[in-house]
């Protein structure tokens, strides 16, 4: 029977083996049978061994998505350097893994698959205290933190305490695509209660059992946490993240502290910089657009309004801009005359030139608008269905379709259906990853315009550059340097953003970019980046990223272990690369 070669034969300690050998050589000695042994034979022959082909191969073995999920978490808890080396060197399929959509399952799954602290939760009834329990957290230079307090969780509701699955899944991003530093993040979810009855009787869920406290509440809570981060880790940049709307933090906090709402900015900019592309595709000069939002929440209007920026510098005047846009909420399009009173968010958008017609369905506002892009945040699965794509390809050459609502099971259609009944002609970007399709035998590249383009270049940049504050030219600035990095080949597959396989470069640029901005308004406290032209920027930048292949023991293990047949198994030591964490 093949053995595990002892690595001290080699010149290794047995402290730096990694947990794979180890599992590996338990199977083995626990006899498995060797159909049981399959994946692993074949490396076990091999001369040339790596834990990372192992975890490939236990990770491929798992048959169902959350399991893949699990398998990952545990991945990441007990051997962090080699879990991001892994999702470096496999972004693409990983990462609808680790996020969206498998992201949405652990959510609603979260108090049932739950296996280890994985970020902070700070309770409502902590008010008082936030500070000191920070301090309480291990890692002394904390300089990223995503924050939720779970109410409005992808397009799955409230999600309580259960929400924790977002700031884990966009941090492990942060650390993917911008080399944030792990110990360097800090996934925190605020217990502020659930309206979600599900939960509250759910024996398993580990949030507080009371109802979400009131706004007002919530506000106080807020202001008392970014003055406990603030204090903790001066300059810590903050990425609010689903929350429902509507969310007032942004506007009480972004002049005052280093801190975005990814929903709104985020989406905003890598929607703006998938527009550009699909323009130049489709043709149609700004001034002839007429964009139709499905859903007019903190994303939709967030979105409307980066591109209300970019059609102002376009040439078009503010109001020409603003009245490119038409909404539609669950009471139908959003009007001045409609009779309800409108939240705050939506009164921008609100139509005056309706003639006192009123249309409560998507049927009726594509017919009465003849938009040229549909733009979907709804959270409605399906509502872009056959009809709908029918008319928008009746109506244009190349309908512009983006259901952005994640994940996958909330998505307004599918690429597929898009295909399908745009005859192969729409320009589309969704939310959650879908899969190529094959349209009269030419394959069709889906675009994914997920908010992972732009948040860790923005996060990245606002760190290095010590901005004071985020402001709305540095997210509108990191939209333009997304759309420039899409090279000719992709735009000729119809490919609206870049391959996340080039994710890191991206990464860069947009974080070159935000520095660039925080720089014109004189928000920057590093002048030392002043100095430097753009090519010694970005190698700078580079260097101050997180690389998993260079960091501690496994990358010489991966180097040079060997597997033969005769050797001892190497001894098991449980040892937390994530300690610092
Ligand atoms: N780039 C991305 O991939 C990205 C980024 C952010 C948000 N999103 C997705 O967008 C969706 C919305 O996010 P949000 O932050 O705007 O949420 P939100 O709760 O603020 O807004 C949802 C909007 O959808 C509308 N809506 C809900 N049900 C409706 C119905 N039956 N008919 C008409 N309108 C209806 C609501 O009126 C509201 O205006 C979510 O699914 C989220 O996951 C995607
Ligand atoms: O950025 C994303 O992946 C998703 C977005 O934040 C969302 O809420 O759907
Ligand atoms: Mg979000």
């Amino acid at each position: 029977m093949a053995t595990i070669v002892n690595p001290s034969s080699r010149g290794y300690t047995q402290k730096r083996h990694t947990t794979d050998i180890w599992i590996l050589h338990i199977q083995l000695q626990q006899g498995e049978p060797e159909e049981h042994m399959g994946l692993f034979l074949p490396m076990l022959k091999a001369m040339s061994f790596k834990p990372k082909d192992v975890r490939l191969k236990q990770l491929e073995s798992k048959t169902s998505p959350i399991e893949k999920y699990i398998y990952l978490s545990n991945l990441r808890n007990s051997n962090v350097h080699l879990f991001y080396r892994l999702v470096l060197e496999n972004f693409t399929t990983l990462t609808p893994l680790i996020y969206t959509p498998v992201v949405g399952e652990a959510c609603l799954k979260w108090s049932d698959i739950y296996q280890q602290p994985e970020g902070l939760y700070l309770s409502y009834k902590d008010r008082g205290s936030l500070r000191d329990i920070l301090r309480n957290w291990p890692q002394p230079n904390v300089a990223m933190t995503v924050v939720t307090d779970g109410s409005r969780i992808l397009g799955l509701g409230d999600l309580g305490v259960n929400g924790m699955g977002i700031p884990v899944g966009k941090l492990a991003l942060y650390t993917g695509c911008a080399g944030i530093r792990p110990e360097a993040t800090l996934p925190l979810t605020l217990d502020l209660g659930t309206n979600n009855e599900t939960l509250l009787n759910d024996p398993l869920y580990m949030g507080s059992r009371m109802k979400r406290v009131s706004e007002d509440e919530e506000r106080m809570f807020l202001d008392e946490l970014m003055v406990a981060l603030n204090e903790t880790w001066p300059g810590i940049v903050v990425q609010f993240e689903d929350f429902k709307s509507p969310f007032p933090a942004l506007e009480r906090y972004q002049y005052k502290y280093s801190c975005f709402n990814d929903d709104v900015q985020g989406t905003g900019a890598v929607i703006l910089a998938g527009i550009i592309t699909a323009l130049k595709m489709s043709g149609i000069p700004v001034k002839d657009q007429r964009a139709v939002f499905m859903g007019a929440g903190s994303a939709g209007t967030g979105v409307a309004q980066q591109i209300v920026q970019y059609f102002m510098k376009e040439g078009l005047t503010e109001d020409e801009a603003r009245r490119c846009f038409w909404f539609v909420d669950t009471k139908g399009l959003i009007t001045n005359d409609r009779g309800d009173k409108l939240a705050q968010h939506k009164l921008y958008f609100s139509r005056d030139d309706n003639s006192g017609q009123q249309f409560k369905s998507l049927t009726e506002v594509v017919d009465y608008v003849k938009p040229t892009i549909l733009m979907g945040l709804s959270t409605i699965r399906g509502i872009f269905d056959e009809p709908i794509l029918k008319k928008m390809t009746s109506l244009n050459r190349h309908p512009i379709i983006f259901p952005l609502s994640n994940p996958s099971s909330k998505a307004e259609c599918t690429f597929e259906e898009a295909m399908k009944f745009t005859d192969g002609r729409a320009i589309f970007a969704s939310g959650s990853p879908f899969p190529t399709h094959v349209h009269n035998g030419k394959v069709m590249y889906p675009s994914q315009g997920n908010n992972m383009y732009v948040f860790p270049g923005i996060g990245l940049g606002s760190i290095l550059c010590k901005t004071k504050h985020i402001s709305q030219e540095m997210i509108y600035t990191s939209a333009v340097a997304l759309s420039k990095t899409v090279i000719p080949s992709e735009f000729a597959n119809g490919m609206l953003y870049p391959s996340l396989d080039r994710i890191r470069p991206v990464s860069v640029i947009v974080a070159r970019e935000v520095i660039r901005q925080a720089q014109r308004e004189g928000l920057d406290r590093e002048p030392s980046l002043r100095d430097m032209n753009d090519e010694t920027l970005d190698q700078w930048i580079n260097e101050q990223m997180y690389n998993p292949h260079k960091e501690g023991r496994f990358n010489e293990l991966e180097r040079e272990s060997t597997i033969t047949d005769d050797a001892e198994a190497p001894f098991y030591e449980k040892e937390r690369l994530s300690a610092k964490l």
